[in-house]
């Protein structure tokens, strides 16, 4: 641990000279933002964990860092503390930039007090909150640190609670990004789950409500850190976080590479790079004519189709572990700013459950939150039937995708690739929800259900007539799929009544997407004035 103030040095000048004054600015300054103690430090190297202003020296520009408050210490006298007066009380707060853009920063130093949170730690965290706030830009929070002091007792709770209270406020307004890098433990845990994205370290982080002892004692289950909140259990599981790490730089990595998606505040836009897109159809657009396959039930992969369309093909996956049957991410389209949303056939037929409907509404609420114009892909055979799904509210949890696309008023543009069946079809940014411009390709398969399902609901009779009559009840059965998808699977039904704009080649969905989203740029939208909504949450 970090050497303590001497209780004497923190009250009185030593000396009336400026020149001695300065001095003991300098003793105060190099002991405000001395490393941790040798033996500390190597402690949380051989975790794989870097200390508190390692952290913040990897993410910020290089010499971009100001720090607020290095003087800062508890007051309390609980248990002794008053001997153990550190500078900063365990965490570092302060601004500086992410590749030129200015950002506020709080990291928990683990090696005082565990990190734990303190009345000072916590008004430390509010300060650079409300300043982040003022000032209109991201907060990331690094969180290694044991929760609320437990010495400090009531005046550390009381600090959660402004946290939260400013996540809150702030949520939809700043960027907030949580990067958790050892423990975060009880109510503590309420902080991070409040901002945008929660980004874990495996082997480092963990996160939960009550720990294994807890656990053990009430429920009798027996169950060790990593199982209980690690990275992988929060990033596959439970979808609390948003991306798996290998490690702490990968962490770090991730978090400035979302920041590049983001714009400072929602009064601002995304950051915007110069990129020239051609505007005719390249061989590379050809690719998509051929992907998707004769055969309804064969899978492609979706995110050929998103690679094809994106600068560069490159992608910035949201949640890649959880929920594997919608993808999330974060690209670029002529050098600016997308969402995309897209069902992936190759994971559960790319059905919607509650899963994926909770990690979709999530993304296009922080799309919409922070200006992002969202691109659809659709290619959905329904909600994922079941009484687990049933039971466990995809009624209410569905309707949150709903709730998320009615509401956005940001750019919306959807591309029906192939199956856009019942309920899946109207949640997946249909026109009527929303969005600004729908497309679909001559595959796509917009009807009620799927033609077998229909044929067994709407000929069941007339099956039943042709076996009692001894006839080839498998061959009218044929002959009425056949009649059913030329009749209503397909995209024409929905092209004449206008609800799609447009029916395109797979290779012309990039300039036609390129041509939209410069059709919308200057869109404006709102909705009627209230309090707020009521999202079934
Ligand atoms: C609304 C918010 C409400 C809450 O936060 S309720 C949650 C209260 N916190 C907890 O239940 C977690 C308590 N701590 C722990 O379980 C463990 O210390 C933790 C975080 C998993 C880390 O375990 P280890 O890596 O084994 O480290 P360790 O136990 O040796 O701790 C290192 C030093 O940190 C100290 N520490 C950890 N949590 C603390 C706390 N909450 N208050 C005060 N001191 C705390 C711990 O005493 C130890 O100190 P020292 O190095 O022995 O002097």
């Amino acid at each position: 641990m970090t050497d303590p103030i001497p209780a004497a040095s923190t009250t009185a000048a030593p000396t009336s000279t400026t020149a001695a004054k300065l001095a003991d600015l300098g003793d105060r300054v190099e002991r405000g933002i001395t490393e941790p103690a040798e033996a500390a430090k190597e402690k949380q190297h051989k975790r794989g964990k870097m200390t508190a202003r390692e952290r913040i020296e990897a993410l910020l520009d290089p010499g971009s860092f100001t720090e607020l408050d290095a003087f800062a210490t508890h007051h309390s006298t609980n248990f002794g503390l008053e001997k153990k007066r550190i500078p900063g009380d365990g965490v570092v707060t302060g601004h500086g930039t992410v590749d030129g853009r200015q950002v506020c920063v709080y990291s928990q130093d683990f090696t005082v007090f565990g990190g734990s949170l303190g009345e000072t730690h916590g008004r430390k965290i509010t300060k650079v909150m409300d300043l982040a706030l003022r000032i209109g830009a991201p907060l990331i929070g690094i969180s290694d640190g044991g929760g609320a002091r437990i010495q400090e007792g009531v005046a550390a709770l009381t600090q959660f609670a402004e946290i939260f209270r400013r996540n809150v406020a702030a949520s939809g307004v700043i960027p907030q990004v949580s990067l958790i890098l050892g423990p975060s433990a009880g109510g503590a845990v309420y902080s991070p789950a409040l901002t945008d994205f929660i980004v874990m370290a495996e082997g480092t982080s963990n996160m939960f409500i009550t720990g294994p002892d807890v656990i053990k004692s009430v429920t009798g289950e027996d169950v060790g850190l990593e199982e209980l909140g690690g990275a992988a259990t929060h990033n596959q599981r439970s979808g609390v976080a948003h991306y798996q790490a290998a490690d702490e730089d990968d962490a770090i990595d991730y978090v400035r590479a979302l920041l590049s998606y983001l714009p400072s505040n929602n009064l601002s836009d995304p950051p915007t790079w110069p990129h020239d897109v051609p505007l005719e159809v390249t061989a590379a657009d050809q690719e998509l004519d051929a992907l998707v396959p004769d055969s309804d039930n064969q899978p492609y992969d979706m995110r050929t189709v998103v690679e094809h369309v994106v600068d560069d093909g490159e992608i910035l996956e949201v949640q890649p572990g959880y929920a594997a049957n919608i993808i999330t991410a974060f690209a670029h389209v002529e050098g600016r700013p997308v969402g995309i949303i897209a069902n992936q056939p190759l994971q559960m037929a790319g059905t919607l459950d509650i899963g994926a409907s909770e990690k979709a509404a999530r993304f296009v609420r922080t799309c919409d939150a922070f200006n992002v114009p969202v691109l659809t892909f659709v290619d959905v055979p329904g909600f994922l039937p079941g009484t687990d799904q049933e039971w466990n509210g995809i009624i209410r949890r569905g309707a949150k995708l709903i709730f998320a696309y009615a509401e956005a008023t940001v750019p919306l543009v959807t591309v029906i690739t192939r199956k856009a069946y019942g309920g899946a079809y109207i949640v997946m940014g249909s026109k009527q929800l929303g969005a600004d411009v729908n497309l679909a390709w001559p595959t796509a398969q917009i009807a009620v259900m799927g033609s077998s399902g229909a044929v067994n609901i709407l000929q069941r009779s007339a099956l039943r007539k042709v076996a009692d009559e001894g006839g080839d009840v498998e061959a009218e059965r044929a002959r009425l799929v056949d009649e059913y998808e030329e009749a209503l699977v397909n995209p024409w039904d929905a092209a004449e009544r206008g609800y799609v704009d447009g029916v395109i080649a797979p290779s012309d969905t990039r300039v036609q997407i390129v041509k939209a989203l410069r059709a919308l740029r200057n869109k404006r939208a709102s909705l009627p004035a209230k309090k707020h909504g009521n999202i079934p949450l």
